[in-house]
């Protein structure tokens, strides 16, 4: 579904990615874990379109998406879930939700949204900001999924939320999951991403230096986090 193959990039002089190879399968939820530092942000920028200087490959479901630029990304079902969650205030629910273009077969409808996540139904004429850390990470996963994409790239969706909010995110998740949309998920909380993720890549420095299955990624949980330091 998502393959990004020998992905290098730098920002001029400096390397900050080292020939990244990975992929995201279909239904299948993945997460790129390293400290500050390691390189996720312009791992994610790279796959956006929003960083120019790099070498190798980005393939989404068999095309080459490498030289696409951002708006083109979307259209071609790489679903950014921004880390603002870019969710509009003054609009309900609802209107949030009516506001996606629809760029594939697979868009969601408002009834599959609400029957997904039944408390986006229950407050669907609530302004956006009324919701909580949880309900807004909701409705900033359902808007991408109506419009259709294929591939969810969620940039450290628990940062700063409450334990019990977490476990909603990874709900949040395993409803994607199960809609058989790949997720790709930032993350530096290594407990939440092994509650969630059936694979893990480790980045250090800019290289990809692990991919474990999440199996493999509990049973060493303790040695990984003190080798990355998170
Ligand atoms: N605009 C920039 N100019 C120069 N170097 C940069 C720039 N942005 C990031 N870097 C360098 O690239 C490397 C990777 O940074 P990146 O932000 O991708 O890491 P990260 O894993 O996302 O960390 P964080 O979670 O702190 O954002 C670091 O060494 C960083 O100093």
């Amino acid at each position: 579904m998502l393959e990004i193959e020998n992905l290098s990039a730098w920002y001029g002089e400096a390397q900050a990615l080292h020939e990244a190879t990975l992929s995201v399968g279909e239904g299948e939820v993945v997460t790129l874990v390293g400290r500050n530092g390691a390189g996720k942000t312009t791992l994610v920028r790279c796959l956006m379109g929003l960083h120019k200087q790099l070498t190798g490959s980005v393939r989404l479901d068999d095309r080459d998406i490498t030289s696409l630029p951002a708006h083109k990304r979307a259209r071609a079902g790489l679903g950014w879930v921004q880390d603002d969650r870019g969710i509009f205030a003054n609009l309900s629910v609802e209107e949030n939700l009516l506001l996606p273009p629809k760029i594939s077969e697979s868009a969601w409808s408002l009834d599959q949204v609400y029957d997904a996540f039944p408390a986006l139904g229950a407050r669907r004429r609530a302004g956006g900001t009324t919701l909580s850390g949880g309900e807004q990470q909701m409705l900033a996963v359902a808007r991408v999924l109506r419009t259709g994409a294929r591939v969810l790239l969620l940039d450290e969706p628990s940062e700063g939320l409450a334990p019990v909010i977490v476990t909603q995110i990874g709900d949040i998740v395993r409803t994607a999951k199960e809609a058989g949309v790949g997720v790709l998920l930032i993350e530096q909380n290594v407990r939440f991403a092994a509650t969630v993720a059936d694979r893990h890549y480790l980045l250090a420095q800019g290289r990809l230096v692990e991919s474990l299955d999440n199996h493999e990624f509990v049973e060493r949980q303790d040695e990984l986090l003190e080798h990355l330091g998170i």
